[in-house]
């Protein structure tokens, strides 16, 4: 009986050994091949790939290289220095990226990316596929209606004003704004979803901001199917933070139903959490579980925080660096909001000129240098063909760049040329990306931008520090290496 048992389990042990065996060989050697001789047949080419890992190994060194100095002085001609395989290997791509971003279901995320993702944001909506994703979107859609907008700019402004408060108390001293910006975005963000749980929602996310640089080291572990299984000190840690992670997201969501169930509450809350778990009671738990309702939030968090701090980041240092235009924006914000510079959500569209040096800024510095698409069909785009199984990196960073597309002055901030910009260029500038698969919270976004840069614009004249080295890096998104240090002089009143 024994032996018997031990056959059996040998059996299954051997049969899972040979699937991750022959998924492997799949997924680094017979796709690859496959794919690469179906692209050459179309004229396009590439660097020969090594077994295993590709390109990637000669990418990181071209990296390594480019980034390894500081920038000359402040300028903006990052290409280079932030695709630089992208300059050494140029492709026949033609224009046609907004084109392959339109197609959903048919593109997604690949099977590594979400692997690489799963320690942190799980199964959220940023890495789901196919009707998983469409029901994603659906549940969370309503959290960014304009009328929720609305309800969160309170939670903006009131966020930001402590924050100036606090800085006007540290006279002309130097400040790195970049670290002061990532606390408050990651504040707004934990009010915003978490309302009333605030306390437990801000330890939640310093936890998870260190399993997020935990994860982004992913590339350095090679991943294999099955391989998040192995008990290495990489995937312990992961597996330990993880777990700390959702034992506090539990406890928040048991605290709401318990208010609910004693009756001291009526609905689960007005904030993102409340707005999942009330969607979660009206489907009776069949569509939307608890696990579902923590990714997302992990989702939110991650995607909600630090790209919007890094678009300010930027933007602080371009108006620091452009003192002409600070003063029009300056002026322009007063004018429209008052001396005191705190929006009414009502006023923000007629803030203009800001918006332009918003969308230069994003353009020139656009958070989300490259944006992945596996082709989980064939697709045709002009008289190129994607092949089923292709992945496809939009460079974003190098086609905001392109003289083709924005003209000579590509490299140069001129936040005028969004004064009358041409439904084809409207089409290259995708720092948000474009088409279904866009991103949801894009108006939160530029809300929360606004609202934080008229406020610090109308509060504070800066300069860029002496101590300023200008290094952009990119960890996932585009940051500058050592901060962006300013020196702020409070304004009257
Ligand atoms: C300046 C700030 C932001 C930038 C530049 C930005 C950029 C992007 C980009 C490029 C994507 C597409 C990623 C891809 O498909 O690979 C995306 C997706 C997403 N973004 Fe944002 N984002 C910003 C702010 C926000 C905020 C504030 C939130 C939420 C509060 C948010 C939530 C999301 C979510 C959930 C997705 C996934 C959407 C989907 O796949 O359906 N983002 N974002």
């Amino acid at each position: 009986m024994m032996v018997t048992l031990l056959k059996y389990v040998l059996v299954i042990v051997m049969s899972l050994i040979l699937r991750v065996l022959y998924d492997s060989i799949c997924c680094y050697f017979l796709t690859p091949r496959r794919i690469k001789k179906l692209m050459e047949r179309q004229g396009i080419t590439g660097p020969n790939p090594r077994l295993l890992t590709g390109n990637i190994i000669d990418i990181s060194k071209m990296l390594s290289q480019s980034v390894s100095d500081d920038c000359s002085s402040i300028h903006h001609n990052i290409v280079p220095r932030l695709l630089p395989h992208y300059v050494a290997w140029p492709c026949r791509c033609g224009n046609d990226e907004n084109t392959l971003l339109q197609h959903n279901p048919v593109t997604g995320k690949s099977w590594l990316q979400q692997q690489g993702t799963k320690g942190f944001i799980g199964r959220g909506l940023l890495m789901a596929n196919g009707e998983a994703w469409h029901h994603q979107r659906h549940l969370a859609a309503p959290a960014f209606t304009r009328d929720r907008l609305k309800g969160y700019a309170k939670h903006m402004v009131e966020c930001t004003r402590m924050m100036v408060d606090r800085l006007r108390k540290e006279t002309e001293k130097e400040v790195e704004i970049g670290e002061e910006l990532r606390r408050l975005t990651a504040d707004i963000i934990s009010r915003t979803e978490f309302g009333s749980s605030y306390a437990k929602g801000k330890e939640l996310f310093n936890l998870l901001t260190v399993l997020q640089r935990l994860c982004a080291q992913a590339t350095r572990h090679l991943c294999f199917p099955g391989s998040r299984f192995l008990p290495s000190k990489y995937n312990r840690e992961i597996k330990s933070l993880k777990t700390e992670v959702e034992r506090l997201l539990m406890e928040i969501i048991e605290s709401r139903r318990d208010s609910i169930e004693n009756g001291r509450s009526s609905s689960h809350g007005d904030d993102l959490l409340g707005l999942l778990l009330n969607q979660m009671d009206r489907n009776n738990n069949n569509n939307l579980n608890v696990q579902m309702i923590m990714d997302e939030c992990k989702t939110f968090f991650f995607t909600g925080h630090e790209t919007t701090s890094l678009l300010l980041t930027w933007t602080l240092m371009l108006l620091a660096h452009n003192p002409t235009w600070q003063d029009k924006v300056r002026h322009e914000v007063r004018r429209v909001c008052g001396q005191d510079g705190v929006p009414s959500v009502e006023q923000l569209s007629s803030l203009t000129s800001l918006f332009k040096v918003i969308n230069e800024s994003l353009r020139l510095y656009p958070p989300a240098t490259l944006l992945p698409r596996m082709a989980f069909e064939d697709i045709k785009l002009g008289d190129i063909v994607i092949p089923k199984g292709l992945s496809i990196w939009i460079p974003v960073l190098a086609i905001h760049h392109s003289k083709e597309l924005w003209g000579e002055d590509a490299d140069e901030f001129n936040p005028e040329r969004f004064t009358a910009r041409s439904f084809e260029s409207s089409r290259h500038f995708m720092p948000f990306a474009a088409g279904p698969r866009n991103c949801i919270g894009q108006s939160f976004a530029m809300m929360e931008a606004k609202i934080i840069l008229a406020m610090l614009v109308s509060k504070f004249s800066f300069k860029i520090s002496e101590n300023y080295r200008h290094a952009p890096i990119v960890v996932l998104t585009i940051k500058p290496k050592y901060g962006v240090q300013l020196i702020l002089k409070p304004l009257d009143p």
